[in-house]
């Protein structure tokens, strides 16, 4: 039987479109600075994306920031200003920030100074939206762009951070949306690129392949593929509660993304569970961070009030745009027969 990969927000494959537009920017020799034809059929190639990654965000081009990531655009919009957000942000913007906003059970933040403040659209472990407020500083888009419907004109914040890789481009690449006007110290100097934000010879082959993918992202939001994942998500979330009603579904109660599945099973470890399903044919990650060899539980669902405990025994399961009704129920019932062997053997 043929694995099943439930974990679309770590990263998600490569679209078709991504890959055909990488291939052809391969064989395009010119440094996008040059003056020349060479040069210039490269920068053709980079304004190109820029309009369709601008396009995707609901943003003009100028608007747009290349860079190697939402971690590089997080540290651009971030550094050096002082901003508060909660501990629920991914830690490539907890880097730069105090993590003091309150965060209640259900993983909604209140933001009281948005000029101050960083807000993540949508949370990567729980995938958790929030409502963003008028004038809010930064929003982290990176989990909700390509599977919502963002507008950043219209989202009301000052700076939008992306990455390519989560909705179906290359791993590498990622954008800073910025609006105009907004005051921007470049965090790398020199050879003055993206209007002197952001220096460096532009990874053309990569930026190539995130314009196809954010272009293809929004074709699938408007042909209804992502109300078919939340379907998906529904009769998975489903199985489990009828096999399962010690399973905590988190943050189900408020708004979340249509892929995300984030679940407790007090007493049985996130990393017991990730293993004994990889060996099963399914790749889900736990809700804990491994750094050198050491487990952490998530600091997401500990700021929702989760003990430390029970955080250990979260897993997230992430579908995406590929992810079948049958992938969702082999999962579940296979899922199911590993808890009960847990439980057999706790007993
Ligand atoms: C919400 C969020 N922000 C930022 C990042 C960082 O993205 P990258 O590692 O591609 O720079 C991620 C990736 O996991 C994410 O999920």
């Amino acid at each position: 039987m043929s694995r099943v990969y439930l974990d679309h927000n770590a990263t998600t494959p490569l679209r078709p479109e991504a890959r055909d537009a990488m291939i052809a920017a391969m064989d395009v020799v010119g440094n996008p600075s040059s003056v020349h034809a060479e040069g210039r059929a490269a920068k053709a190639l980079v304004e190109r994306a820029r309009e369709q990654v601008a396009a995707a965000f609901g943003a003009e081009g100028a608007d747009v920031i290349f860079t190697s990531g939402a971690t590089e655009a997080a540290a651009l919009a971030c550094a050096g200003r002082g901003l508060h957000g909660a501990a629920v942000e991914h830690d490539a913007v907890k880097a730069w920030i105090e993590p003091d906003l309150p965060v209640d059970a259900q993983g909604r933040v209140t933001v009281k100074s948005p000029g101050q403040s960083v807000l993540q659209k949508a949370n990567s472990e729980t995938g958790v939206i929030q409502d963003l407020p008028e004038g809010l500083e930064v929003s982290d888009m990176t989990q909700a762009f390509g599977k919502l419907p963002v507008a950043f004109n219209w989202s009301g914040c000052r700076m939008a951070l992306s990455a390519a890789h989560k909705l179906g481009g290359p791993k590498g690449v990622g954008a800073l949306i910025v609006k105009r006007g907004t005051d921007l110290e470049a965090q790398i100097r020199g050879g003055g690129q993206e209007m002197g934000r952001r220096s460096g010879t532009e990874n053309v082959i990569g930026i190539a392949g995130f314009g196809a993918a954010a272009k293809a992202a929004v074709e699938d939001i408007a042909t209804g593929t992502w109300d078919r994942i939340a379907e998906f998500r529904k009769i998975l979330e489903n199985i489990i509660a009828a096999g399962s009603n010690e399973t905590i579904f988190v943050g189900k109660d408020s708004a979340r993304l249509p892929n995300t599945s984030c679940f407790i099973t007090p007493g049985w470890k996130g990393e017991t569970q990730v293993m004994a399903m990889d060996l099963a044919g399914f790749a889900i990650s736990a809700g804990s961070a491994c750094s050198s060899g050491k487990v952490r539980s998530s600091v997401v669902l500990q700021a929702m009030g989760f003990s430390g405990a029970d955080a250990g025994c979260a897993v997230r399961v992430s579908l995406g745009p590929e992810t079948t009704r049958n992938d969702v129920t082999r999962f579940a019932e296979s899922w199911l027969k590993h808890l009960n062997r847990h439980r057999a053997r706790a007993a």
